[in-house]
């Protein structure tokens, strides 16, 4: 015999029922000896109860139960309840006269959700010509007299299930009232939390059954809770002991009470949709399931008190007195953690008991406040609890490492010694982003990398199109989902959680106008977690925002060199606070555009190379221009506007012309080998002659023919066969505090390693110790949108590694 039971949601409205109708039907239709136990429908129960405080408080209460019935008829002409609402009818009637009611009487108000619904049941099915027999489970199942939460008495209530389902077998389809039963004295009792479900193990206890199938609103027990973590997946197995894990961390389908029964008899339990029926759904079985991390469940509606006390060092019985206190209030702890110190004791209790907790405890611990060893009681409401059910201690820095890294940071977290379960208590308001986060790093699933890209020029529009080119292939290979949230410029950003498309380009003169908090606000309104800003201005202004934004849980790429060139104290600050919030800034594209440059230095300066010199090509756009010029026979100012029309020059050509782009490439390198050198003190050579240099940038482009004449005499009065170079050289003693940092335009014979450098090709030759004269080579495109926009693109996937 299968035991089948269907939830309040499964019969909550018309579709549901029919569905369920439709399964009892099919079931007893091919044969197979089914009995249904059945819930109150949608929100009754809650509603009798509500209707039932409304009557005690001598509150109008007509309108309400007048709805309760209509609700309960619904579009079922020839259903009649006659006789449960007279109940109800007598029952409110009395207990508004009195002003009062007990839990016996509640228990019977309560019981006719039940009752009424498997009426309901039985009369469809009966229309249907399925031979379906009402079962009211109080004349089977026997309790004491614990009203609102009875004890079944085992041995008269397995004698009289059996003799009933003697009676009423074959093709009979018992439809049997969940949740209620009766004491010894045929009063209505109640089976408490989850009632219905403990009905169902009972009967599939007594009767021997081959399977209890547990029919509701969801497909079975998922990875996580879908409605907050969108990635979970549905478990196809599991273990009682995992189910028991799962059932005390808040997956109320799975109680103990429901699972013991089913333990004893080794009856396969079977979670399916009554929606979806066909869907294998969760089996849960005495057999062990392999080992690892099964679920995240989460308890809500729980707070944290905190007792601290300077003087409960090595007190002996602190924890006795607080358990005892509590539970002389019937208040149950269901997290305890204590450092080892005993200076603080954090328990987990339920919100609504929580303040009478706190209390109980000043009570039991006024004379301690009064010799100050205990400091401070608070109490902490808005919490959660995060349990990580199968997870081991041996794996847990990874999930731990992801939410300190998202900068959610646990308030307490505790680990059961046997049975592989670790809990965190988060704020209320970092549970979503914490359960995504877990959930993204433990079940490897896809992990979402949410970017918003600040410039969408040429650089940053580039990298946009390749993110959303690759995103499908880097998801499938490597399962990071990246997730384009803000892209911005100077004025406006375009947001959309889910992620820009190919449009974006077009959608952005839809943006808005922004300030970086609206940013910061808009990830932490849609939870996102793994966060990386991606500056791709040549902004100083847009600088001023890394602070904040490492302080609110990004992790910075830039193609923007200024952060790295601004004060030594800035370059500090920055990387303390990058420390402090364990947050990564990742800048490859800063030097040699997508070669890796940076990361070489970076290495070679920490396994303790002595880098003793670095020289060469820095600007691609520099290199462009006097490889092309002192080659062809061109105007300077012709092959200066091919350059910024290749994307090779900066946003402001002067800034390559100037020096300051390559003094600042070189800086940056200076300080990767932690000189403390400061801008000014670099030495540039300046390619604009002082009469241009006033104005802005398209002043000075209307200008720009007159540098030909410069530039032509500079080429000409060079030796034979020497070519010009734009040079960038940082020497001198470099494990002093400073380097000596020249930036210079030299002829050199063409011949020669630098001579031989083309089109927009740097070149950077790394010296040290152990290498001698020879020195290392570092040479290729060195500037150009799509080689940068793709080193941006390699240092996202790095930070999205280091996770
Ligand atoms: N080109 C190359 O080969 C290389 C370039 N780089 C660096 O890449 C960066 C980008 O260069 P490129 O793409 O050519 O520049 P572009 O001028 O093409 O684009 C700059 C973008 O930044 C936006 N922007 C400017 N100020 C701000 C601000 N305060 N807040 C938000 N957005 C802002 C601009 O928007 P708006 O239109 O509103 O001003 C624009 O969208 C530069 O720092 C450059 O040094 C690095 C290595 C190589
Ligand atoms: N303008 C720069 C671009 C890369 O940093 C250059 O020419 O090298």
């Amino acid at each position: 015999m299968k035991i089948l039971k269907f939830g309040g949601k499964s019969l909550a409205n018309g579709k549901g029922i029919h569905k369920v109708v439709d399964i009892i039907e099919d079931k007893a239709k091919s044969g197979e000896v089914l009995a249904v136990v059945l819930s109150a429908r949608g929100k009754s129960t809650d509603e009798l109860e509500e209707i039932l405080e409304k009557a005690v408080n001598n509150e109008s209460y007509q309108e309400q139960l007048t709805a309760f019935k209509k609700y309960q008829l619904a579009e079922y002409v020839n259903f009649n309840a006659d006789i449960e609402f007279e109940t109800l009818d007598k029952l409110f009637e009395g207990v508004s006269l009195l002003g009062d009611y007990s839990k016996r009487i509640k228990d019977q108000v309560l019981s006719q959700g039940e009752v009424i619904s498997a009426k309901l049941l039985t009369h469809l099915l009966q229309e249907r010509g399925v031979n379906a027999n009402f079962t009211d489970s109080r004349a089977l199942i026997k309790t004491d007299a614990t009203f609102g939460e009875a004890q079944p008495l085992e041995k008269l209530s397995k004698e009289n299930v059996v003799n009933h389902f003697k009676k009423y077998n074959g093709d009979t389809v018992n439809i049997v009232t969940g949740f209620i039963a009766s004491n010894t004295k045929n009063e209505t009792t109640t089976l408490g939390r989850n009632g219905s479900n403990y009905t169902a193990a009972l009967l599939a206890n007594y009767l021997d059954a081959e399977e209890l199938q547990n029919f509701t609103h969801v497909n079975g027990i998922y990875t996580a809770n879908p409605d907050l973590v969108a990635d979970a997946k549905k478990i196809e197995k599991l273990s009682f002991t995992e189910a028991n894990e799962l059932a005390y961390f808040g997956a109320n389908i799975l109680h103990a009470k429901t699972i013991i029964p089913l333990i004893e008899k080794d009856i396969p339990l079977r979670i399916l949709n009554t929606f979806d029926h066909n869907d294998n759904g969760t089996l849960i079985t005495s057999e062990a399931s392999k080992k690892g991390i099964k679920s995240l469940s989460v308890l809500e509606n729980v707070s944290l008190i905190n007792l601290e006390g300077r003087g409960l060092l090595g007190k002996v019985g602190v924890d006795a007195r607080i358990f005892k206190a509590l539970a002389y209030k019937n208040i149950s702890v269901s997290i305890i953690s204590q450092g080892s110190s005993e200076r603080g004791i954090g328990l987990v209790v339920a919100s609504e008991k929580a303040n009478e907790a706190k209390k109980v405890l000043e009570q039991e611990f006024e004379v301690d406040f009064q010799t100050k060893d205990v400091n401070t009681i608070t109490v902490e409401d808005e919490v959660s609890v995060i349990s990580i059910i199968g997870q081991d201690l041996s794996t847990f820095h990874r999930p731990y490492n992801a939410l300190i890294k998202n900068q959610v940071i646990p308030l307490l977290f505790n680990n059961t010694v046997s049975g592989n379960n670790v809990s965190l208590v988060v704020y209320k308001k970092q549970l979503h982003k914490a359960l995504n986060v877990i959930h993204g790093e433990i079940f490897g699933v896809t992990k979402k990398i949410n970017i918003a890209i600040f410039g969408h020029g040429l650089v940053g529009g580039t990298l946009i199109n390749q993110i959303l080119e690759s995103a499908e292939k880097i998801k499938k290979r490597k399962k990071i989902d990246l997730n384009v949230f803000a892209v911005a410029n100077s004025r406006k950003v375009l947001l959309n959680p889910k992620g820009v498309d190919a449009n974006w380009q077009s959608n952005i003169n839809e943006g808005i106008a922004y300030s970086i908090q609206d940013i910061i606000d808009f990830a932490n309104q849609y939870h996102l977690e793994n966060l990386i800003a991606v500056d791709n201005t040549a902004s100083k202004e847009f600088t001023d925002n890394y602070l904040k934004l490492v302080e609110n849980g990004f992790d910075i790429v830039s193609s923007n060199k200024i952060a790295n060139t601004l004060s030594f104290d800035f370059y500090k600050d920055l990387r303390s606070k990058l420390e402090q919030y364990q947050k990564q800034y990742l800048y490859e594209t800063n030097v040699g555009a997508g070669l890796p440059l940076i990361d070489t230095i970076k290495l070679l300066h920490l396994s303790g190379e002595n880098i003793t010199r670095i020289k060469g090509v820095f600007s691609g756009s520099l290199s462009y221009l006097f490889n092309t010029f002192s080659k062809e026979d061109r105007l300077f100012s012709e092959v200066l506007r091919e350059a910024m029309d290749k994307g090779f020059t900066e946003p402001d050509p002067r800034e390559d012309l100037c020096g300051n782009d390559v003094g600042r490439k070189l800086l940056i390198l200076a300080r990767e080998l932690d000189l403390s050198n400061e801008f000014v003190d670099i030495n540039i050579h300046n390619l604009i002659p002082e009469n241009l240099r006033g104005g802005d940038a398209s002043s000075f482009l209307n200008k720009i023919e007159e540098l030909n004449p410069v530039y032509q005499k500079i080429k000409d009065e060079q030796q034979p066969n020497h070519v010009l170079r734009y040079i960038g050289d940082l020497h001198g003693d470099l494990f002093e505090e400073k380097g000596i940092l020249d930036v210079t335009l030299v002829s050199v014979p063409e011949s020669s390693a630098l001579g031989q450098v083309k089109g927009s090709d740097s070149i950077f030759e790394i010296y040290t110790e152990s290498y001698g004269d020879q020195p290392i080579v570092i040479q290729g495109a060195g500037a150009g949108a799509a080689v940068t926009a793709r080193g941006v693109f390699g240092d996202i996937l790095r930070l999205t590694e280091k996770g």
